[in-house]
């Protein structure tokens, strides 16, 4: 274990190339559909390898406080549906809790507070609000339009048509996604906004969709029509999560040699598979086999800079920005204003802890810029957020004496990151000879 001192977790540096594999728990964002469609199925469901960390122990809190049975078989939970009650929701810094549970209490008869960690109360919630009252629920609010706030379920939704703007999030459409098949009239949902972020997002909540039976109409941009209906999940098996291989793989890219994550699907609707991509032009050799996906790096003296817009794959921002100000070049992250909003406001955090090492960083109006620099230790800190952990934790591997303050943020989509950093980084190439 690396020491951990008042400052916070020491993050640990490359001490030679990588012959490593980690094996991932499974995807958050999965999990939570998966979560949420199975208690709104009408059979039971047993959801195999799903993620043990903050925001699915959030979910199933929230679902079990609204009556949800979901029982422990090992390592799998079985979830029965039944006839929702109300209850208070905590949703901690989860947005898939915040943003997919709200209708759910709607089904039930009652009042549902739903509440979370301090910074939630700040996340953008009030164009959901606004689009749930417009398929006939009754919610009240502080005046701030997000939470905490209180749903007032009188056991049905009416549905029909909605409006609105989902360029703060694409989970806004997604939560209406989820639950449109059991609103009386099913949902006509349309997105009003200039740009809508992380469409795979969108792309798996109607995969997921189409594994419970449920008809949905996405043949317009921007247009989504739920036809009411039953929905019926069967049982499902949880992919890895793509986005949180973002710092395993990026080991390879700094330390040289090569990391394999096993299990990733040859086909996903998990944004994290742009990974193979990024990394490409970052400078690493990938190859997808059925033994997995492996990442073969160039070490620090062969990284490229990176220019790309990020906005189908937000979440991997705070990861690839660690990267890049490892490059010896210029590089340009766009496209993910939104991300303002996340766990953090991440383009600040990452401008800020960045330049607190030393980096050539500014900010954009919807990304970073990013130059080479000589970088110097700093504590890193993470504002909550886990992706902002992760991203120290990746600056550390070349930085020594780089410190993260809240390693524990971690815990938010992984039970136990240092432990897997660095039993990564114990995994290291034969010197030859
Ligand atoms: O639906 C989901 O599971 C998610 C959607 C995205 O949200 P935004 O559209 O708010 O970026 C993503 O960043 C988040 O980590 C998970
Ligand atoms: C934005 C994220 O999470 P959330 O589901 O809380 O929005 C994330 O995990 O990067």
């Amino acid at each position: 274990m690396t020491p951990s001192g008042d400052l916070g977790w020491t993050a640990p540096s490359a001490s030679g190339p990588l012959a490593a594999t980690v094996a991932l728990p499974g995807s958050k964002s999965l999990t939570n559909r998966v979560l949420v469609l199975a208690a709104l199925s009408v059979t039971p469901t047993l959801v195999t390898a799903p993620l043990r960390a903050r925001d699915t122990t959030l979910m199933c809190g929230a679902l079990r406080s609204l009556g949800v049975r979901i029982d422990d078989e090992g390592a799998d939970w079985r979830v029965h549906p039944g006839r929702f009650s109300a209850g208070p929701v905590d949703c901690g810094l989860a947005g898939t809790v915040m943003r997919f549970v709200p209708p759910l209490a709607g089904f039930a008869d009652g009042d549902s507070c739903f509440d979370g960690d301090p910074h939630a109360r700040t996340r953008p919630m009030r164009t959901l609000l606004d689009g749930l009252r417009q398929a006939g629920l009754s919610i009240s609010d502080d005046g701030t339009g997000g939470l905490p706030f209180t749903v007032h379920g009188n056991g049905s939704i009416g549905g029909g048509r909605v409006e609105l703007d989902a360029s703060a999030s694409s989970q806004f459409v997604s939560a209406l996604l989820l639950a449109g098949a059991r609103f009386d009239k099913g949902l006509e949902i349309h997105h009003v906004g200039a740009s809508l972020p992380s469409l795979p997002h969108i792309e798996m909540s109607l995969a997921c969709l189409a594994e419970a039976g449920v008809e949905v109409d996405a043949s317009q941009p921007n247009r989504w029509v739920v036809v009411p209906g039953a929905i019926d999940l069967p049982d499902t098996v949880i992919e890895p999560d793509l986005s949180n291989a973002a710092p395993f793989l990026a080991a390879a890219l700094v330390c040289g040699g090569s990391v394999t994550v096993p299990h990733w699907p040859a086909t996903t609707t998990q944004p994290g598979d742009l990974l193979r991509e990024l990394f490409t032009h970052l400078g690493a050799e990938v190859r997808l086999a059925p033994d997995g996906l492996t990442v073969t790096g160039p070490g620090l003296a062969g990284l490229r800079p990176l220019v790309a817009d990020l906005h189908e794959a937000s979440e991997l921002t705070p990861v690839i920005a660690a990267i890049c100000a490892l490059a010896p070049g210029r590089s340009r992250l766009s496209g993910v204003a939104h991300i303002r909003g996340h766990e953090t406001d991440r383009l600040a955090a990452l401008r800020t802890e960045l330049a607190a090492a030393g980096s050539d960083v500014s900010e954009t109006e919807d990304g970073l810029v990013i130059g080479p620099a000589p970088l110097h230790p700093a504590v890193f800190r993470a504002y909550a957020d886990h992706r902002m952990a992760q991203a120290g934790a990746v600056l550390g591997l070349a930085v020594p004496g780089v410190v993260v303050d809240d390693i524990a943020s971690t815990t938010k989509t992984l039970a136990d990151f240092p432990g897997l950093w660095q039993s990564l980084l114990a995994q290291r190439e034969t010197p030859a000879g």
